[in-house]
């Protein structure tokens, strides 16, 4: 494993450790679900930076990896410098049988021989040592540990992981503080972070303000590592409470509605706590332009998309006449990556917006961008549609009238009805419903079909609406 840096942490045991983790994670690393490689074979590691943040003390060590990891490149695609992802890897003599799923895998030879590693956020012991720092506001090599100073952190909260399907890792401390350890970390303002501050000194409730985050940074580029926020304890997220409903044939117009009101409200605050900008002609023509390309990469990889392709490209065509109409319009920040999971529900009934990462697929300078905020509503209408295509039967019509109620809803706080928009609300269902069919043939090959419907109605209501 070769070292472009020199790790934070040169110790004799870390440099061991090092060697025995690079055959074990080339084989466990491409079957995690946030490793956002699948599909290419891994060919090697740059370390980035290494902390101990636990010494072997014959019973547990804790180790912080920032790795570079070395994969081809998608076939056409510029050469990529790799991935950079976070682990926390845990060393003992003998995994309790408890932490078997954990398991990386057994170090060979040297000193370490015979120990087994694992992924350490497993293990409480190990989540809580992340706690406590954070708690402290300690430094570890290269970590920086920071925490709003107005909110309490209790000592000695015990940690789970979570283990919800999702593209980063996340624990529960004591079903009051939940913390996200992202996995694919990149250098810069993460809008992660960003936006839930902006949006806690705006006052706006509908997003659990920040409690404290890890940085890296003195011998990295600044890279955000976690974000602890408080835990909503005993929330359901939309996808869960939707397809409940639909399960036992209810409608979710109420919902729907209520989640319009609270991402007007998230919208309205960033409008306020971030720059806005206005969409002119060639701004408007290079969204066009974005999404036909994205569109002729997409078929490339999955190509069930093809007899789509000149539907869908009417749907972008008609945005770019739009632009060249002479047509504006104004962006601000959104959430970027807006569905049914993003949104919580507390046991009062309240609506909460979460996971402002953005798509974890869009390049991180775009994802920053200010956007028309149609782009979230249309998020939100994709999620509608796929709660009810995953339901068997289909139930188009409760689609249909949560998409109503939520545009209502929305509505009802900015006086802005998103389906006065009709061109830009369809361009970007489309671009968003074919990110899902590029998501789902590389995660959930199975969920295929349920974007795929929606292709083939947008494609034909594009072709319809054809001047
Ligand atoms: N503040 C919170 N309170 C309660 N549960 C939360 C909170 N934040 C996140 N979660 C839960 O954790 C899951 C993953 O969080 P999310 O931010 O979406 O991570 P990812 O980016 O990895 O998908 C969510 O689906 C939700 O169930
Ligand atoms: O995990 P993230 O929240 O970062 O988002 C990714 O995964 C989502 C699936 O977990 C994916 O969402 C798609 O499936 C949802 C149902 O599971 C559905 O509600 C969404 O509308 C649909 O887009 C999301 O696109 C992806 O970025």
């Amino acid at each position: 494993m070769a070292e472009t840096v020199t790790p934070s942490d040169s110790s004799r045991t870390t440099g061991h450790l090092l060697a025995s983790l690079d055959p074990l994670l080339r084989e466990w690393l491409p079957r995690q679900r946030w490793f956002a490689g699948k599909g290419r074979p891994v060919t090697g590691f740059t370390l980035v930076a290494a902390t101990e943040l636990l010494p072997l003390d014959g019973r547990l060590g804790l180790h912080h990896l920032l790795l570079r990891v070395h994969q081809p490149s998608v076939f056409g695609a510029e050469p990529h410098p790799g991935d950079c992802y976070q682990l926390l890897i845990g060393v003992r003599e003998a995994l309790p049988p408890r932490l078997a799923p954990a398991l990386i895998g057994h170090v060979e030879d040297g000193p370490l021989a015979g120990h087994a590693v694992y992924e350490a956020l497993y293990d409480p012991r190990p989540a809580e040592v992340l706690l406590e720092a954070l708690r402290t506001q300690a430094r570890i090599g290269g970590l920086c540990f920071d925490r709003d100073p107005r909110q309490e952190i209790r000592e000695g909260l015990v940690a789970r992981l979570m283990t919800v399907e999702q593209s980063n890792s996340s624990v529960v401390y004591g079903d009051t503080f939940i913390l996200k350890l992202l996995r694919r970390v990149v250098p810069g303002v993460n809008p992660d972070l960003e936006i839930p501050l902006a949006l806690a000194r705006e006052g706006c409730p509908r997003v659990p303000a920040p409690t404290a985050w890890l940085h890296a940074g003195t011998d990295t580029e600044p890279h955000v590592l976690a974000v602890l926020q408080p835990f909503i304890s005993g929330a359901s997220d939309g996808w869960e409470l939707a397809l409940r409903e639909l399960a036992k044939g209810e409608d979710f117009a109420a919902e729907a509605r209520e989640l319009g009101r609270a991402t007007a409200e998230v919208h309205t605050a960033l409008a306020r706590a971030l720059p806005t900008a206005t969409l002119g002609h060639a701004q408007l023509r290079s969204l066009a332009d974005g999404m036909t390309e994205r569109l002729a990469a997409a078929v490339q990889a999955v190509p069930v998309l093809r007899p789509y392709e000149s539907g869908l490209r009417a749907a972008y065509r008609a945005l770019a006449g739009l632009a060249d109409e002479g047509r504006t319009w104004t962006a601000q920040r959104i959430h970027g990556d807006l569905h049914l999971g993003q949104c919580l529900r507390s046991p009062s009934g309240a609506w909460s917006l979460i996971d402002f990462e953005g798509e974890p697929a869009r390049p991180p300078a775009e994802r920053r961008l200010p956007q028309p905020p149609v782009r979230d509503i249309a998020g939100m209408l994709r999620s509608f549609d796929y709660a009810a295509h995953s339901a068997s039967p289909p139930a188009p019509d409760w689609a249909r009238v949560c998409r109503a109620a939520y545009c209502s809803g929305y509505a009802e706080v900015t006086d802005r009805d998103p389906r006065t928009d009709p061109v830009l609300l369809r361009a970007y269902e489309t671009d968003k419903a074919v990110y899902e069919v590029l998501y789902e043939a590389r995660h959930r090959p199975e969920w295929l079909p349920v974007p795929l419907s929606a292709i083939r109605r947008l494609a034909a209501s594009a072709l319809e609406a054809r001047p």
